[in-house]
């Protein structure tokens, strides 16, 4: 009988934790698959799994719904610490509740992903929403998988093992366009617009801009399937944990 294909999703099999924990901060430009990447690494280790992203979109969110002006930097400033964010960690279901109520659907509308490089460029949101990173990481009995822009760069620079996942636009382009069900050319032209843009604000702020820490190895994911990635990071980390 032939070996079992491994999938993206065999790979994300929940596994308990062994070993020390560690710290795992990813970060990298949108849609180079930083939150399916490392979903899966926590499974696979046994480690909890934090999505900031999906933060920033939960402030952004009750923001617009709180009538509040995302360009308007002082009242954002002002409102920033009004919604409570919970996320919850474990990777094969993370959630992500505002003032008690589900917004892993809403966070995802066009509407929030347009806005939410104007309400993260505020300090006083990303002020806010980094102690709250620090404080679930610190929480964390067997270590995090932490993913987003600035975590090894800012949230958690003492982090063991630090990535910077990138990817060409057109890959990036491609690969979002698939999931949202289109290939068509125009689509996929418009995807590709719209992440550089995104990605153009992100490292264009003066608080914590989108950037690879120094320290960090960076994996060009273009040519690699999503299971390769993984593999590569999980090496990373059992090589950390060995030597701890
Ligand atoms: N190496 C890969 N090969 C092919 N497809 C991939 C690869 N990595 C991720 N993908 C797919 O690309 C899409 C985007 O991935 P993902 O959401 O993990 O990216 P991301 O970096 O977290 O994006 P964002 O920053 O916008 O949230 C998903 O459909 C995912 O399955
Ligand atoms: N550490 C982070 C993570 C995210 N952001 C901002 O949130 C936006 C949405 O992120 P996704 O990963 O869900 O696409 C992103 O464009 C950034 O504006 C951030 O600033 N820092």
């Amino acid at each position: 009988m032939p070996a079992p294909v491994e999938t993206a999703a065999t790979a994300a099999t929940t596994a308990p934790a062994t070993g020390p924990a560690v710290i795992v901060a990813i970060d990298g430009p949108s849609g180079t698959g930083k939150s399916s990447t490392s979903k899966a690494v926590a499974a696979r280790l046994g480690m909890s799994f934090l999505d900031t992203g999906a933060q920033y979109r939960a402030m952004t969110w009750w923001m617009i719904s709180n009538g509040i002006d995302v360009t308007d930097t002082a009242a954002v400033a002002t409102a920033a610490h009004k919604p409570v964010i919970d996320s919850g960690t474990d990777p094969a279901a993370p959630s992500i509740t505002v003032d008690g109520a589900d917004a892993s659907g809403p966070i995802r509308t066009p509407e929030v992903t347009a806005k939410v490089s104007a309400v993260s460029a505020v300090p006083e949101v990303r002020a806010v929403i980094t102690r709250l990173q620090r404080s679930i990481a610190a929480a964390a009995p067997h270590g995090i998988v932490a993913e987003g822009r600035d975590i090894g760069t800012t949230v958690l620079p003492d982090a063991d093992v630090k990535v910077f996942l990138t990817a060409s636009a057109e890959a990036r382009a491609a690969r979002r366009s698939g999931e949202l069900g289109s290939t068509a050319t125009a689509d996929v032209a418009a995807t590709r617009e719209a992440l550089i843009k995104r990605d153009a604000a992100d490292s264009g702020r003066k608080t914590s801009p989108l950037a690879k820490a120094g320290d960090a190895t960076e994996i060009d994911t273009t040519d690699l399937t999503l299971v390769q990635v993984i593999d590569r990071i999980v090496a990373l980390v059992e090589e950390k944990r060995a030597a701890k």
